[in-house]
């Protein structure tokens, strides 16, 4: 005689993305992925105008020109607060790696630590460019 089929166990489900709260560190650990690949991408655009700039008198007015808009500030002043993100959010990463802050509370203070941090160097940086 063949078992009863076992009943399968109801799960939970929560597919409502509006009441999927995702936690400050996994927020934090998307962000350094997000800045580190925004980093990377930058990396060529600079070095992109750097090349023009240094290629000829003409070629550093267009490299300024081109800085010169707001638009382009605003871009620069994004890419620097993903260095700086990455950078905070790099070293409280190897400070993991040697083992602190890798409980959940302290894990979510360092996370919040590390957005502050960012948001000073931001500012700074907004000071910088324009
Ligand atoms: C040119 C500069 C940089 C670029 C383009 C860059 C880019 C990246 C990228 C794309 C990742 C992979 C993220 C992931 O897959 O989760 C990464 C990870 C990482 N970066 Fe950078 N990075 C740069 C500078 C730095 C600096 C200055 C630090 C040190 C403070 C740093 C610390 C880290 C660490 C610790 C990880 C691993 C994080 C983990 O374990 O999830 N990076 N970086």
């Amino acid at each position: 005689m063949s078992k009863p089929m076992k009943e399968r166990k109801p799960r939970p489900v929560n597919l409502d993305l509006q009441t999927i709260k995702m936690p400050i560190t996994a927020i934090a650990s998307i962000l350094h992925r997000v800045s580190g690949v925004i980093t990377f991408v930058s990396i060529g655009i600079l070095l992109w105008l750097l090349s023009k700039s240094l290629s000829s008198p003409i070629g550093f007015a267009e490299a300024a020109d081109i800085v010169d808009g707001f638009f382009v500030t605003f871009i620069l002043w994004g890419i620097l607060t993903a260095l700086a993100y990455h950078i905070v959010g790099g070293i409280r990463h190897l400070l993991m790696d040697l083992g602190h802050f890798e409980e959940l509370d302290t894990g979510a203070k360092s996370a919040k630590v590390s957005f502050i941090l960012t948001g000073i160097l931001s500012l700074l940086a907004g000071v910088l460019v324009w």
